[in-house]
């Protein structure tokens, strides 16, 4: 017989592995989604393309299917992915506004039916619709006069954007007709039509601004405008899908609603069918797939609804989206080109990246001239040369990308492409870490193209927004020497300004103007600009909720920055070194001298309480009875604990609950640090707390 163990050394079964290898996945999954919600949602500004989020949403969806204990409620899989920005103010959905289920091929819509058919017990008529890929927004009409609009936001909490959708012509200020409802909440889908979307992309770019990197995007940015006179100059329109709510009169089929809203004046869309098999609305996928170019605006799918509103009921929703739909999500699109040339840029990182040089080619509605190759490894994996014939793709159409060459048309005397060895922009040689795909240009001071490049992300929307400063103008004051790095801009004068060429009086306010909002903004914006290797916006408003100033920030060891929920050992290493380098500590002299804010504002969330077990590092291993590891860290931050992810020799105490993970037990024991179980931490916290 084995001897019995102590607690935390019992070697893990299989499975216990297993899942232990699930849980550390799934907590990853959640915090990748989390960043890439964010990045899509609020700052219109996505870093991976639609499939690849797909694809780790699926990931995510088996793991909690498989293991049931670890979903969570606020699971990205549980719940509509917006969330409000600061801009706006707040307004709560007197419906919740959900997302879609999507089904990507004629199998999973057929398992969909089969399901619904199932639940119901009866057959059902279904309505098939264009997914169109837009902005979701409701509309609500008092006695038939617009008074709100409003973005979905989380589902429950969207943002009001009322005066913005007022500049929008399709929508109308008043409905038509006699006997209207009181209330009125039409939902409805912003888009900007493809060919708008290409001439204010030329716009940007004429400008020295960023392009968006598709139409939906651009209805977003255009839409969620601090001044109105800039949406109303966009020319978006709409497209109604679903009735929200509505006093006074009832239908018994989804279609009716719509006839219904089409009647009061609000634009449906025409390509709407009603099928009653489900061949017909498999048929209507595939024929909108194949045609999804012949509208004006972007489609990603097609979306099936079950009419009958008293079946839609008996179906219901989840927190996420409703059962009595589905969306089919039309797969990549895919094209072929000439490669003209390879080349390599230096981003603002110093991190190298290849692109082909493409015969201009439209893929899902958009002109395509460059595609990314990623890096060294995935050219050479792809075997891409210039001159090659290859397959473009435009996934959730963010940066296009080379899928790889068409080896029946290479050329007899194409050469493998060979990554330079110096920096294109500043001839430095170029460096490669172990274990790293990406080289780098080490010159992180003297490289133009790293210069414009962090400037340009300096100033951009989802940084320190200083507006009017874009490219062009970037480029113009390092040109000029009047810039050196960020912290210079807020050292700017008119008279130095005025040197600018083609920079009027005015643009010389509006740009000094920005620039000192932008010494006001709140901190996660600042950490953010400063470029910082793995701090995005998602880790810097974690880490700014909890220590809203730069000094407490600099203060932290790399285990208390990454004692935030969400800030892996990654960010919290790449935060702490930069912070105590004397080049960014200067850096950081001169934004202060130049008069930018270093702290939030009311720092009242997040702040150590005090508590029973205030300025103690806790750290929580296991599984607890009586609540989740969340609340059980929120619980202990509540008693002004700092809870910790490891052990270390300022820990207080660990709170060891079922199966443990053994290097932390061991740890506490190795440096003699006392263990407690739940029960004894639940007392700790102070208040007793009811056992359900
Ligand atoms: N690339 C990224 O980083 C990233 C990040 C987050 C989300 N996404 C993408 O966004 C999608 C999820 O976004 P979502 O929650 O808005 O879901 P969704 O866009 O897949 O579907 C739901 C939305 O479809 C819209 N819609 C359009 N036509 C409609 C119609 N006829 N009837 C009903 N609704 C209609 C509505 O606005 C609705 O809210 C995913 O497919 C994902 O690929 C990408
Ligand atoms: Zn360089």
């Amino acid at each position: 017989m084995q001897p019995e163990l102590p607690t935390g050394t019992r070697p893990l079964s299989g499975d216990e592995r297993r899942r232990e290898v699930a849980q550390r996945r799934v907590e990853e999954l959640r915090d990748l989604i989390n960043a890439h919600d964010y990045r899509y949602y609020v700052l219109d500004s996505p870093e991976v393309t639609d499939a690849e989020y797909d694809a780790l949403m699926r990931e995510l969806r088996q793991l909690e299917a498989e293991f049931p204990e670890l979903l969570l409620p606020e699971s990205p899989t549980q719940r509509v992915g917006g969330r409000p920005t600061e801009l706006f103010a707040p307004v709560e959905h007197r419906v919740p506004m959900r997302s879609l289920d999507n089904a990507f091929s004629a199998e999973e819509l057929a398992a969909w039916a089969a399901r619904v058919e199932r639940r119901l017990g009866a057959r059902t008529d279904c309505v098939c619709e264009l997914k169109i890929d837009g902005l979701a927004v409701s509309l609500t009409y008092e006695d038939g006069v617009l008074v709100r609009a409003a973005t979905r936001g989380d589902g429950l909490v969207g943002e009001d954007i009322t005066a913005n959708v007022r500049t929008l012509r399709s929508v109308p200020m008043r409905l038509r007709g006699g006997g209207l409802p009181r209330v009125l909440e039409v939902r409805a889908e912003v888009y900007l039509p493809v060919k708008a979307f290409e001439r204010l992309n030329a716009e940007l770019t004429q400008r020295g601004e960023r392009p968006f990197a598709n139409p939906r995007n651009g209805a977003a940015g255009s839409l969620r405008q601090k001044d109105p006179a800039v949406t109303a100059s966009r020319p978006l329109r709409l497209w109604c899908y679903a009735l929200g709510f509505a006093e006074g009169v009832t239908f018994s089929r989804h279609s009716e609603s719509l006839d219904y809203l089409k009647r009061l004046g609000l634009p449906v869309n025409p390509e709407l069918k009603q099928v009653r098999t489900l061949k017909q609305a498999q048929d209507f996928c595939a024929y909108w797939q194949e045609h999804r170019h012949d509208v004006d605006y972007e489609i990603d799918g097609a979306v099936v609804k079950v009419d009958a509103l008293e079946q839609q009921r008996e179906l219901g929703e989840t927190s996420r989206a409703p059962r009595w739909a589905i969306a089919f999500k039309f797969p990549p699109e895919e094209r072929t080109t000439r490669v003209k040339s390879i080349a390599v840029n230096t981003g603002r990182t110093g991190k190298v990246t290849p692109f082909a040089v493409l015969e201009p080619v439209r893929v899902s509605g958009a002109t395509v001239t460059y595609a990314t190759l990623h890096n060294e490894e995935e050219v050479r994996r792809r075997d891409v040369r210039e001159g090659d014939t290859v397959i473009v793709r435009r996934a959730g159409e963010v940066i296009p990308e080379v899928v790889g060459p068409v080896l029946s048309k290479r050329l007899p005397d194409a050469r493998p492409w060979r990554f330079p060895k110096k920096c294109p922009a500043c001839g430095t040689k170029l460096v490669r870490e172990e274990g790293e795909a990406d080289w780098r240009c080490p010159n992180r001071v003297g490289c133009p193209s790293q210069a414009v490049e962090w400037l340009f992300h300096f100033a951009s929307r989802g940084a320190m927004d200083i507006e009017h400063l874009g490219y062009v103008t970037g480029m113009q004051l390092l040109e000029l020497g009047l810039v050196k790095d960020p912290a210079d801009i807020f050292f700017l004068t008119a008279e130095q300004l005025g040197q600018l060429p083609n920079t009027g009086e005015k643009s010389v306010r509006n740009l000094l103007e920005a620039i000192e909002s932008a010494r006001h903004r709140p901190l996660w914006r600042l950490l953010v600009g400063l470029n910082i290797r793995h701090v995005g916006p998602f880790a810097a408003r974690l880490l700014t909720q909890r220590f809203p100033s730069m000094d407490a920030l600099r203060q932290l060891s790399i285990d208390e920055l990454q004692s935030v929920q969400g800030v892996g050992p990654r960010i919290a290493q790449s935060l702490h070194t930069w912070l105590q380098q004397p080049e960014n500590v200067r850096l950081l002299e001169k934004l202060r001298r130049g008069g930018v804010q270093l702290q939030d504002e009311a720092p009242a969330t997040g702040k150590p309480t005090a508590g029973p077990l205030s300025g103690k590092a806790v750290v929580i291993t296991g599984e607890l009875e009586t609540m989740s590891r969340e609340e059980a860290t929120h619980a202990a931050e509540a008693a002004g604990a700092r809870v910790t992810s490891s052990v270390s020799k300022s820990t207080a105490f660990v709170v060891v609950g079922a199966n443990p993970g053994a290097t932390k037990s061991d740890k506490a024991r190795a440096l003699g640090i006392e263990t407690v179980d739940e029960q004894e931490f639940l007392g700790r916290l102070g208040k007793p707390r009811t056992l359900h």
